[in-house]
């Protein structure tokens, strides 16, 4: 099964931008893609309509089977739940702490409050926060913070990780422990999309696709 089909995929903004031009592409489980370009060429736009949240102009899009058309809003809100998303800024909630706030990315999966903080703690060790689980989202540092976003994406077991420029602002170190943190759950199921700025980073990397927005088009390579 495709994750991920899209056919002649074009997206134009209400102001007439056209951010996306005849987009091909699939994606199965178990894959991991890297998308870069310059700025504005159209990246957070794809990962926009992978999360239904633009939806296609013209052509056809599914996303886990699901057809991203407008008048599906409650079959999109549903979809969501299988993707776990990690944006630019993080969007952590203050006040609460590091478990509170991967909790209170999964509270929807309706499972028991207990085993609800069991997982949300799980995914805190994974991204290598143990020691921070009861600290407060804003006496996080800024990685920490993006290490409590990506537990947050993961703890909901998705079948798809879409994270927008998680290397944006750090150093190349940072940059590069991010990216193999999160390449790391790509499993059989769950496949894993990152756009990101850093292409002399993803150089170093043997696997995946790579994928590169020009002007609205894309450019597919095989890393490796
Ligand atoms: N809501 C919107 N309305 C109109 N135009 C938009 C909107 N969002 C993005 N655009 C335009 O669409 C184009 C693609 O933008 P997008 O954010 O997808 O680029 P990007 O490759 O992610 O850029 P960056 O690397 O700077 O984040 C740009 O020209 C941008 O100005």
């Amino acid at each position: 099964m495709d994750l991920i089909e899209a056919k002649n995929v074009s997206l134009k903004y209400s102001d007439g931008t056209i951010a996306l031009n005849d987009i091909n592409l699939q994606v199965e489980p178990g894959e991991l893609i890297y998308i870069t370009g310059p700025s504005g060429s159209g990246k957070t736009s794809l990962l926009k309509l992978f999360m239904g949240v633009e939806y296609p102009t013209s052509g056809s899009l599914a996303v886990l089977k699901q057809p991203i058309i407008r008048g599906q809003a409650s079959k999109i809100r549903k979809l969501r739940r299988s993707i776990g998303p990690v944006f630019q800024e993080f969007r952590l909630i203050k006040g609460r702490t590091a478990v509170e706030n991967v909790m209170l990315g999964i509270r929807f999966l309706n499972i028991p409050q207990k085993q609800m903080k069991e997982d949300a703690i799980n995914a805190l060790v994974k991204v290598g926060l143990k020691h921070k689980i009861s600290t407060l989202a804003e006496n996080l540092s800024w990685g920490e913070c993006q290490r409590v976003a990506i537990a947050r994406a993961i703890a909901r077991q998705p079948l798809l990780i879409l994270a927008d420029e998680p290397t944006g602002n750090l150093d190349k170190d940072n940059a590069l422990n991010i990216l193999e943190l999160l390449t790391s759950f790509k499993d059989k199921n769950t496949a894993v999309i990152i756009t990101t700025h850093a292409t002399h980073l993803i150089e170093s990397f043997k696997e995946g696709k790579l994928i590169c927005v020009s002007n609205g088009s894309i450019r597919q390579e095989r890393l490796g």
